[in-house]
């Protein structure tokens, strides 16, 4: 549904070129969400400008509903005709609303009506009413101006404006990062509810995980300007090593004394429906200790990971450890070297542990900014 191929933009100040997005290939499959996760300055914010063509791209092609949209950009500032009109089949969401503070909410609603000169007056109007109902407002509301709303309300009423032109596709720039966690919950069940009920294809970005987790089907990891990993949850959790999959599904826990070996589980495709820990506790009667878990129900199965440990050393664990694999979990022994507990003790470190994936401090350079 939306597609972009080799999307480069350069940004040219004061003598300076900063190349905001450097080659991104992206598809959003009809009737997904599709989250692009990142750091601040990552390319986010650009890439889905980029997408309804706000910002004009450097090189590179998009595609939405299968028309090139940079084809049709023409040369000069103001946008074509073609273009316009393809726009309107792409909804826009803002972080800070974008509200007109003179117009009531339904007149904010009508206005993307009134400047694709669709519809009469009263028509715009009923439009206009059906949306807002449809984002959960009522009549009351509708006749309010933004400053008489709280943020969640706004937003809904930035979403029922963005629906305004029957669009295909959702765009999304950071729609819930302004709102308290309980006001995020609700606008992310609106965002799922319209991509289910209306068949939205939805691209948002944002850097908090917990967002990814409750609406999206997929997501995306951007890096300096590129696409540096991207899958559906499950198909992230079968990636070993995956950054994304490590910062969905965080795992802790450190070994509770010495001769211990400890083990990170991934529960994604069939395995995640059998009961492997008292499988293996059975099997090998071993005493197996949870150290923690990030376990989600997605689709009716249990996915995510767990951190357990096994009594012994490595090498008292081999079989055990290959009997997980065989069940068909993915098994990384954990490094938790330095990972010291509350008596100091740390842990042994062992053969062939990886390093703990990571995107350490998303949220705190997000929070500094
Ligand atoms: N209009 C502009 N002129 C010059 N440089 C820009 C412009 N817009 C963005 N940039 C630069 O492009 C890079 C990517 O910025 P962008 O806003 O897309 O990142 P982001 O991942 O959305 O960050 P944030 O989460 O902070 O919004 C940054 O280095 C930024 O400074």
């Amino acid at each position: 549904m939306i597609t972009t191929t080799d999307l480069r933009k350069v940004y040219r100040s004061r003598g300076r070129e900063v190349s905001a997005l450097d080659g991104v290939d992206l598809t959003v499959r009809e009737g997904e969400v599709l989250g692009v996760v990142g750091r601040s300055g990552a390319g986010k914010s650009t890439l889905i400008r980029c997408v309804n063509l706000l910002e004009r791209p450097t090189s590179g092609t998009v595609e939405v509903a299968g028309r090139d949209l940079t084809a049709l950009a023409g040369r000069t500032d103001r946008a074509p005709a073609a273009l316009r009109a393809a726009r309107a089949g792409i909804g826009m969401v803002f972080q800070h609303f974008n509200l007109l503070s003179t117009r009531t909410a339904q007149e904010n609603v009508e206005l993307p009506l009134e400047i694709l000169g669709r519809a009469g007056r009263r028509d715009r109007a009923r439009r206009a009413r059906e949306l807002l109902d449809l984002v959960g407002l009522s009549d009351e509301q509708a006749r309010a101006y933004p400053a008489q709303l709280s943020g969640g309300q706004k937003q809904r009423v930035g979403i029922a404006r963005a629906l305004a032109g029957d669009p295909k596709v959702l765009l999304s720039d950071e729609a819930t990062s302004a709102l308290d966690p309980e006001t995020t919950r609700a606008v992310l069940g609106l965002l799922r509810d319209l991509n289910r009920q209306l068949g939205l294809t939805v691209l948002l970005i944002t850097h908090e995980m917990d967002v990814v987790k409750a609406v999206c089907d997929s997501a995306a990891l951007m890096k300096g300007g590129r696409i540096v990993e991207s899958g559906t949850v499950a198909e992230l959790l079968a990636t070993p090593g995956s950054e994304l999959a490590g910062e969905l599904f965080p795992v802790g826990g450190v070994p509770s004394g010495p001769d211990r070996t400890v083990v990170d589980l991934t529960f994604h495709g069939d395995s995640a429906s059998r009961p492997v820990i008292s499988q293996l506790a059975r099997t090998y009667n071993v005493d197996v200790s949870i150290l923690g878990a990030a376990m989600e129900t997605v689709d009716g199965r249990q996915v995510g990971r767990m951190r357990i440990e096994l009594p012994g050393r490595f090498e008292d664990n081999v079989v055990q450890i290959g009997y997980l694999r065989e069940l068909g979990l993915q098994v990384d022994i954990a490094d938790v070297t330095g990972e010291a507990d509350v008596t100091g003790s740390a842990a042994p470190r062992a053969p062939g542990a990886a390093a703990a994936p990571g995107l350490p401090g998303l949220a705190a350079a997000e929070a500094a900014k």
